[in-house]
């Protein structure tokens, strides 16, 4: 059955200094399709939707959106031709009601009554619980989306674009948010889906466009390949296994006991009593939903927060007062989460970057001078082992895409051999090739004789790297278990009680 295209791409191009990020790029969408758009990291993505609402202009081609030329200027104009766009990041002012963030992204917004009615209308229709009154503080991250959606779809878009909801998602809440997506396909919308998660992508698109190095290569029905099949398209070759085995545990070289902190900020999380022990070789996994003490657990872990004497001790050595400097030079480091921002400065080139946290442990700092020759030697270290993307280590950490900043990011740390590394989602944003990069780095450094605390919200990932398992729970550590027999179901009430676990209502 064919549909009539709701958008058209004809011959995108697109550069930046030393980058063709787009080229030659056709396909088109039909009404009615969940259309998903694959490919590794800066294979060109984000680049085209970004083309396509308005944020970035094309060099070469044309668009056309229900057959009429679309040349949008800027994303209001995008906008007013029926494009919706939700972005990974969530744009919403924490002080305001569901309903006055909504209006705010409005042209005209109707008055407050008629607009929280609307509110409530849609959300009905369309099954995604949300009360207009409430505070955008007080969400979970999947109402924090529900609220993006909800903006889109009062808008009647022709065509949505989609770029990696589900990774800030639950299961249950990734699974209400593609009922929504298919309601809203079968009145007619087109939809423009980007994710890595290629299980996912085969069990809900119709059909893929296959970006490589910013040309398209393939396109296919995802249903019809498995999702390996689907990664060597990505990638143009076979997709290496990972290697788990050669690691034994050894001594204990991290130990918290008795940690606690007070929430650091109005809408963070206490830690409640954490405790654990970690071996030599061994990987230990933390799940659970965001929201629930990884960020400051993860802080209380690096030294940016400090606690009680005793409570943190790496090879006997109490770390528990000292800050980040210290830790690193003992060998405990840690990647946080947000990568653009806090493991990295944005407008900061790549081997300014390697100064954030790796002066102390690779001599990049000596008698207060900085040694630039040899942080550019460290970042091409990086950029080359780590297979980072980039024309080189003078660009700009925000001129990278996202998986290849990640792909810095944990190479940077993991290239200073660490005695303990923690690492929150290390491959989030991240192409199926290149997680497995990441993963097996991690397994490799275990197996060096380092321990490692992957704090993640991919089972999938916590099951295939993690030895131990345990879940963080409104800032409580659950006890750890091994996690070989462990079902995704005994997983799930470790988890249980996690906020945000909302249960699909359609
Ligand atoms: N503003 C920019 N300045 C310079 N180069 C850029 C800019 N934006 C993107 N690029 C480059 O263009 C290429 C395509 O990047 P893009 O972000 O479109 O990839 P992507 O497929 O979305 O990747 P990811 O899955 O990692 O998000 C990359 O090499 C990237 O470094």
């Amino acid at each position: 059955m064919t549909k009539a295209a709701v958008f058209r791409a004809e011959g995108i191009g697109k550069s930046y200094p030393g980058v063709r990020a787009n080229d030659d790029v056709s396909f088109s969408v039909g009404s009615g399709r969940i259309h998903a758009l694959l490919g590794e990291n800066g294979a060109g993505k984000s680049t085209l939707v970004k083309m396509i609402y308005g944020l970035v202009r094309p060099d070469d081609g044309r668009m056309l959106l229900n057959g009429q030329p679309h040349d949008p200027s800027d994303p209001r104009a995008a906008r007013a031709a029926g494009v919706a766009m939700v972005f990974q990041h969530f744009s919403l002012f924490d002080a305001l009601t569901v309903a006055e963030n909504i209006a705010l992204g409005m042209e005209n917004p109707p008055p407050r009554r008629e607009l929280a009615e609307r509110i409530r209308k849609v959300s009905h229709d369309f099954g995604l619980p949300l009360n207009p009154a409430r505070r955008v503080v007080t969400l979970s991250a999947g109402e924090r989306q529900r609220v993006e959606i909800i903006r889109c779809l009062l808008q009647d878009p022709r065509l949505l674009i989609m770029d990696e909801p589900t990774s800030v998602l639950t299961p249950q809440e990734a699974d209400l948010l593609f009922a929504t997506l298919r309601k809203l396909a079968d009145q007619g919308t087109a939809i423009l889906y980007i994710s890595h998660k290629l299980d996912e992508i085969r069990t809900h698109c119709d059909s893929a466009t296959i970006l490589r190095h910013g040309k398209v290569v393939d396109s296919c029905n995802p249903r019809d390949h498995s999702a390996r099949e689907l990664a060597a398209m990505m990638v143009g070759g076979e997709m290496r296994v990972i290697d788990r085995s050669g690691r034994n545990a050894g001594d204990v070289l991290l130990r918290l006991s008795n940690l606690s902190l007070p929430a650091p900020t109005a809408e963070g999380t206490a830690l409640k009593n954490i405790a654990l022990t970690l071996h030599a070789g061994e990987i230990l996994g933390i799940g659970g939903v965001a929201g629930n003490g990884q960020e400051e657990l993860l802080a209380a872990l690096s030294g940016e927060l400090r606690s009680a004497p005793g409570t943190v001790v790496l090879e006997g050595d109490d770390l528990g007062g000292a800050g980040p400097e210290t830790r690193r030079k003992a060998g405990l480091l840690a990647a946080p989460e947000d990568r653009l921002g806090h493991a990295a400065v944005p407008d900061f080139s790549l081997t300014e970057n390697t100064l954030l946290t790796a002066g102390p442990r690779k001599g990049l700092v000596r008698n207060g001078l900085i040694d630039n020759a040899a942080a550019r030697r460290f970042a091409q270290d990086v950029i080359r082992e780590f297979d980072v993307r980039t024309p080189g280590p003078h660009t700009a950490a925000r001129a990278l895409s996202g998986g290849n900043l990640q792909k810095f990011v944990i190479g940077r740390e993991v290239m200073q051999a660490p005695r303990v590394l923690v690492v929150n989602q290390p491959t989030w944003g991240v192409d199926a090739g290149a997680a497995a990069a990441v993963r097996q780095s991690l397994l490799d450094l275990a197996r060096s004789g380092a321990g490692v605390i992957v704090i993640s919200q991919d089972l999938d990932e916590l099951i295939e790297l993690s030895d131990r398992f345990c879940a963080l729970n409104e800032g409580r550590l659950s006890d750890p278990r091994p996690t070989e027999g462990l079902t995704l179901d005994e997983i799930g009430l470790m988890l249980g009680g996690a906020h945000g676990m909302e249960v699909a209502q359609i």
